[in-house]
């Protein structure tokens, strides 16, 4: 099991200004040494960019038991120090047409370095500050007061997690920076983009206050478990500037990668979440039916089924979907269980299936999700279910290791004029990544002589669509793992506890 959320660790307090933690205790002596290094100055940081992916629930939705996995859709964020003269702070979001600037000298340091507030890279934040929330609340409002009402608060909830999150994280002496950000993550269709954007944040600015250790290729898994933990803990903060109350279970997924079993026995309170660090990578279709969703609509309409069949519901349908949970839990463990076997994903293929039935019976599909479904059952090419809470939003198909690629052609083509949107992907990947420097080796043109390419902020601005996002900076840089980009991976058993762990 996980820790619980107090299970804070304490070693967590202990970091090398080069960034090494040591998880085994240190002296007093040590710790001035820390506080010393900590007063040199550092050189400009190169540009670099860090990365994180959405999320899915595989099953589960509305029972006790869930499982969310990660997708290989990811958001990318290129931080870029300026120079010395430059006080300024620039977001730069084009996916949602933000841009704004502001003078970092004019920012509310003081309410946030007050003794009473300020808090450390180190603290667990579980609650957003209201006398914070009013500081950055004149700096919040000044964003896209020319825009549309929706579009407005699209972009002073991405600024809200960020003003939060660099005057927690920064200091008043906080080089000027731009933050550059690209996603390849529908959003606003339960699929976790604003995690993933929050812990693009989170990560980039501990990196930026060197409050980061690694990540290398032999890291020990504690210590890459101990960055994770602290990565995630200031994504659910960002979270919270965004939703208000988050569950902490799509930040934790987009931090982690791979997959967790959350379980909810109570819907007013956090779930407990455990990681599944051996969930296969699974080759996904995700259809976007373009229909919007609305969470808190579809819980609620099965709180009232429970009203009138409070016995079909708890004493059925909902327990046969935490069944589903744990069976496609027990099959992942199973030895003989291979992700590119036909007999093992039909087997995992026929409880999604089940799984989008009993959704059903309770409601909480939609006509575009059961034509998505239609579509692919049809071809023979692949198990469908709805994916999150319903009523609109995505599906996910797990797709047959067989299926004939004109099929899949045929089934893109028919999506695609019916107005969905599809996204061929990757279920239970790599968490948040690091690019450090931002230099890549492509293969392809604008090579330095070893072979490297610096990643180009007008490229990055002008890249088409999600493919060429991915072609330019993808961490699956066509295929196999890219080399350049690093991940802090934990070995089978580990566990991380943070925002929406254990709770
Ligand atoms: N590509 C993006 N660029 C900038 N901000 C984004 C992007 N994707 C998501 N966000 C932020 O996350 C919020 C979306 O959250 P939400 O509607 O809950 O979608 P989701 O369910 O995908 O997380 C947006 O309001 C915006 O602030
Ligand atoms: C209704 C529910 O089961 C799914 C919510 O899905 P989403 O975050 O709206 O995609 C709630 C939950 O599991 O947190």
């Amino acid at each position: 099991m996980s820790n619980g959320v107090n299970g804070v660790n304490h070693d967590m307090k202990e970091l090398h200004m080069d960034g090494h933690v040591n998880g085994n205790g240190r002296s007093d002596d040590e710790g001035q040494r820390i506080k010393m290094k900590r007063k040199m100055s550092s050189p400009m940081l190169p540009a670099f960019m860090v990365s994180a992916p959405g999320k899915v629930i595989v099953c589960g939705e509305h029972a006790v038991a869930a499982i969310a996995a990660s997708i290989s859709l990811r958001s990318y964020l290129l931080v870029t120090t300026l120079s010395k003269s430059k006080r300024t702070a620039t977001l730069q979001f084009p996916d949602i047409d933000l841009e704004h600037t502001w003078d970092i000298d004019a920012l509310p340091w003081d309410a946030f370095s007050h003794p009473s507030k300020k808090k450390h890279y180190y603290d667990l934040v579980t609650a957003l500050d209201p006398d914070l929330q009013k500081a950055i609340q004149p700096h919040l409002a000044v964003v896209s007061v020319d825009k549309p009402d929706a579009e407005r608060k699209v972009h002073q909830n991405a600024a809200a997690s960020f003003l939060y999150l660099f005057l927690s994280l920064g200091s008043k002496k906080s080089a000027g920076c731009l933050y550059t950000l690209r996603s390849t993550i529908p959003l606003g269709a339960g699929v976790g983009s604003s995690a993933s954007v929050s812990v693009c944040l989170a990560a980039a600015m501990l990196l930026q206050i060197r409050a980061l250790s690694g990540p290398h290729p032999d890291q020990p898994c504690d210590e890459a478990q101990v960055q994770l933990e602290r990565i995630n803990r200031w994504a659910f903060v960002g979270e919270m500037a965004i939703h208000g109350n988050p569950s902490g279970v799509d930040n934790t997924v987009a931090t982690q990668g791979k997959a967790v079993v959350y379980q909810r026995p109570d819907y007013d309170k956090p779930p407990t979440v455990r990681t599944l660090w051996n969930f296969p990578e699974l080759p996904l279709l995700l259809v976007d039916s373009k229909t919007p969703k609305s969470t808190a609509a579809q819980v609620a309409k099965v709180a009232d089924l429970r009203a009138t069949d409070e016995d079909l519901l708890d004493d059925c349908i909902l327990p046969a979907i935490d069944m589903i949970t744990n069976k496609t839990e027990a099959l992942i463990n199973q030895k003989d269980f291979n992700s590119k076997e036909f007999e093992s994903l039909q087997r995992i293929g026929k409880l999604m299936t089940m799984n989008h039935g009993l959704l059903m019976s309770l409601g909480v599909s939609h006509p575009r999700l059961e034509r998505v479904r239609e579509l692919v059952d049809h071809e023979e090419i692949g198990w469908t279910k709805l994916t999150g809470a319903g009523g609109g939003g995505c599906s996910i198909s797990l797709i047959r290791p067989d299926a004939p690629a004109e099929k899949l052609a045929e089934l893109g083509r028919m999506l695609e004029r019916e107005g969905f949107q599809q996204f061929k992907t990757t279920l239970g990947g790599d968490g948040v990544g690091v690019l450090w420097p931002a230099v890549l080796k492509n293969g392809l043109e604008d090579q330095d002589e070893e072979g490297g390419m610096e990643i180009d902020l007008d490229k990055f601005l002008e890249a088409p669509g999600n493919d060429g996002v991915e072609k330019l900076v993808g961490v699956q840089g066509g295929g196999g793992e890219r080399e350049g980009w690093k991940f802090w991976r934990v070995e089978v058993g580990g566990t991380v506890s943070g925002p929406g762990s254990g709770r």
